[in-house]
């Protein structure tokens, strides 16, 4: 796949994401970590790179999002999703949902949210989703008791590139590799050429060694394993709080981790740690084993009448001879005695194994001397054995730990991405449940799906063509973006085809009610469920939602939203057009004037409107044609308190909140201004 085809992603992104292992695959695959792994690119614009990519699948050059207030709307959708993430990934892969008018991509993105809605979001899943991260890459580990050797000039660019934590070094023959097998404790050589040489030292001939980096360096995966092991157990607590399917094996998991420590070296090896162990303390053992030995002989000595015959005195005092003669000849016995228990010692403190108790019995050699002294090549030697045995030990736990992460490596990436994604769903799932949410009919605008029912509509023509102006209905739709307490909100139903106005009450709901229908078409088209009790709906190509402009525009403000307008009515197809108080922009004869001409446009063009207005009746009179109205009514004035019933009306025009304030005064109060000025309305 060429990755510049992808919307948004340049030639600087394209080098970057080239740098992943299967670029291709991974931008598919929608995995916003996963993209942001590539050098430069952060989760951002990963998510950016994954919706291109999706875009691209769908062949999806849609932009439904066609006004800055549609744009917030979308934002405030988006945020409710994410208020429902444990992970940063969810939330960052929550953006890869954006509203289309890709039929595919709405029903692709559908099928998930669909999935995602059955889930259910046990508290103890979402504890331990807290855990999980996307899994990290550690830094590269130097290893440096092995070196790779190759004369090959390719195999030597290969095997840096490929193994960075050895070193590479160039060898023309034998005599370099021998060479190289006395500064590096495991030489491995690259090149089939050499096989079968006869060179000292730990030295393998591997050509298959950069393919199989597990048994070249094991303290790759160790290393992979031990930065990512709270992620790993994380990943696995959650499948096992959700009861779900895990891709890795958990038992198998849970066993080398428990084997492996976090600076990445071997541990719960008994065999290991006494190796260790005995290397650490060999000095002090070696030290209390001759004090052991001295003790013994001191305590002999104390106790001891020692006859010297006058000729061994002389040599003694004349020669210089040493008194270790008298000692082999008096005391021999209990020289061996004590050689015995130093001996002993020095094998229980460092839990020697018998070839090695072997070595340790000539650290004390059997030449008598007091203070006892110990045998530095003996000790030398002895030391050596016990750091080749954990040397040895440990590579082989390496390797075999290695090979079993080696199996785990691809089946852990799965069960992390699994969890992950999980919390995805669970946020939609969560979302849906929070909001009373219903997955909602998203129709062909050219067909096939069903006519929208307004009120009073008979459905006669269900199964015609569809044609004509776009539309939507919702029944018991209550938007969470609403300033009251959820469970508060009164359910709107309104069902619109073709071009509206919509008047009311002051605040009878009719910006909540444009909010809610924005809310629910852009959640729609992200292929989410909507809070509503049914929803139906044609694809629409773009919103456009004007919000209330603030307050009256001078002269180069307003031409710049006419000029808005007048590209409004000449775009595309299948628009959504949501028009809040336009009229405030300039004076209300003008104003009424204005909408009505963009109505009539709109009209024609059988797009979708509702335009909030308290000014239906001036507009209904200026249009050449007759505009439909509906109502958001009040059903009375209580206590001062408006009382509206929030569900529009279908043409109905409802009365403004001066005219119910006159009629009020009428009824209470009687006479004759009062009765003349409800006349007027
Ligand atoms: N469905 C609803 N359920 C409960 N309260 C609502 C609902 N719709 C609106 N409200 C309340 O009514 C207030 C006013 O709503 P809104 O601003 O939509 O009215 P409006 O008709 O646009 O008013 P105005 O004519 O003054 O612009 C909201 O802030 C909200 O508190």
């Amino acid at each position: 796949m060429e990755l510049e085809a992808i919307p948004g992603v340049g030639e600087k992104t394209a080098r970057a994401l080239r740098e992943l292992e299967d670029p291709a695959a991974t931008v598919e695959s929608g995995d916003v970590a996963a993209i942001a792994r590539a050098p430069g690119v952060n989760e951002a614009r990963a998510a950016r790179v994954a919706r291109g990519a999706i875009r691209r699948r769908h062949d999806d050059a849609s932009r439904v999002l066609a006004t800055d207030r549609a744009r917030e709307v979308y934002r405030d959708a988006l945020g409710l999703l994410k208020d429902r993430t444990v992970t940063d990934y969810a939330e960052k892969r929550l953006e890869t949902f954006y509203p289309s008018a890709s039929a595919s991509r709405i029903a692709e993105a559908q099928a998930f949210a669909a999935a995602a809605t059955e889930r259910d979001p046990d508290p103890a899943v979402l504890e331990a989703l807290s855990g999980v991260e996307p899994l990290a890459d550690p830094p590269t580990v130097r290893v440096r008791d092995r070196c790779l050797a190759t004369a090959d000039a390719e195999v030597y660019a290969r095997a840096e590139a490929r193994v960075p934590e050895l070193s590479v070094e160039t060898v023309e023959d034998t005599r370099d590799i021998a060479e190289l097998a006395r500064s590096y404790a495991t030489v491995v050589v690259l090149d089939e050429a050499f096989a079968g040489m006869d060179v000292e030292g730990d030295v393998h001939v591997r050509p298959d060694a950069l393919e199989t980096p597990a048994a070249t360096v094991p303290e790759r995966l160790l290393a992979f394993f031990a930065a990512n092991r709270d992620r790993l157990e994380a990943a696995a607590a959650v499948h096992e709080a959700g009861d779900l399917d895990a891709a890795a094996n958990l038992d198998a998991l849970r066993d080398a981790l428990s084997r492996l420590d976090d600076d990445a070296t071997i541990v719960g090896d008994a065999e290991l740690e006494r190796l260790t162990a005995a290397v650490d303390d060999l000095d002090a053992a070696v030290s209390t084993a001759e004090s052991v030995a001295d003790d013994h002989l001191r305590e002999a000595i104390r106790e001891r009448d020692v006859t010297i015959e006058g000729t061994d005195f002389l040599s003694l005092v004349e020669q210089g001879a040493r008194v270790d003669s008298l000692l082999d000849r008096e005391l021999a016995d209990e020289y061996d005695t004590a050689m015995a228990r130093a001996r002993d010692h020095l094998v229980d403190a460092l839990e020697l194994a018998p070839e090695e108790a072997d070595l340790a019995e000539r650290v004390f050699d059997d030449d008598p001397s007091f203070p006892v002294e110990r045998d530095e090549s003996a000790v030398s030697r002895l030391r050596t054995e016990l750091s080749a045995g954990r040397d040895r030990r440990a590579a082989r736990l390496k390797a075999d730990l290695a090979a079993d992460l080696g199996d785990l490596r691809g089946p852990v990436e799965e069960l992390v991405r699994d969890a992950l994604e999980l919390d995805v769903a669970l946020a939609i799932a969560r979302f849906a449940r929070d909001f009373d949410c219903v997955m909602p009919e998203v129709r062909d605008p050219d067909g096939g799906g069903e006519r929208p029912e307004g009120e009073g509509g008979d459905g006669e023509d269900d199964e015609s063509e569809h044609g004509g102006p776009g539309g939507f209905r919702l029944e018991g739709g209550r938007s969470p973006l609403l300033d009251v307490d959820f469970e508060a909100i009164e359910p709107v139903d309104y069902a619109v085809d073709g071009v509206r106005l919509l008047s009311g009450v002051n605040s009878g709901g009719k910006t909540s009610t444009l909010d809610l229908v924005a809310l629910v078409v852009v959640l729609a088209q992200m292929g989410m469920p909507v809070p509503a009790e049914a929803a139906e709906l044609d694809r629409f190509e773009e919103v456009h939602y004007y919000a209330k402009s603030q307050g009256t525009l001078d002269a180069g403000a307003f031409e710049a939203t006419l000029r808005d307008f007048g590209d409004l009515v000449e775009g595309a197809d299948g628009r959504l057009v949501l028009v809040d108080e336009l009229e405030s922009i300039t004076e209300p004869g003008a104003s009424a004037k204005i909408i009505a001409g963009i109505l009539e446009a709109l009209d024609d063009q059988e797009a979708t409107a509702v335009f909030v207005s308290h000014l239906a009746r001036e507009i209904r009179e200026a249009a050449d044609y007759d505009v439909a109205v509906d109502g958001i009514e009040a059903v009375g004035l209580v206590d001062g308190e408006l009382r509206v019933n929030r569900s529009p009306r279908e043409g109905h025009l409802a009365r403004s909140t001066p005219e119910l304030i006159v009629e009020k005064l009428a009824e209470d109060r009687g006479g004759e201004f009062y009765g003349d000025l409800l006349e007027k309305f």
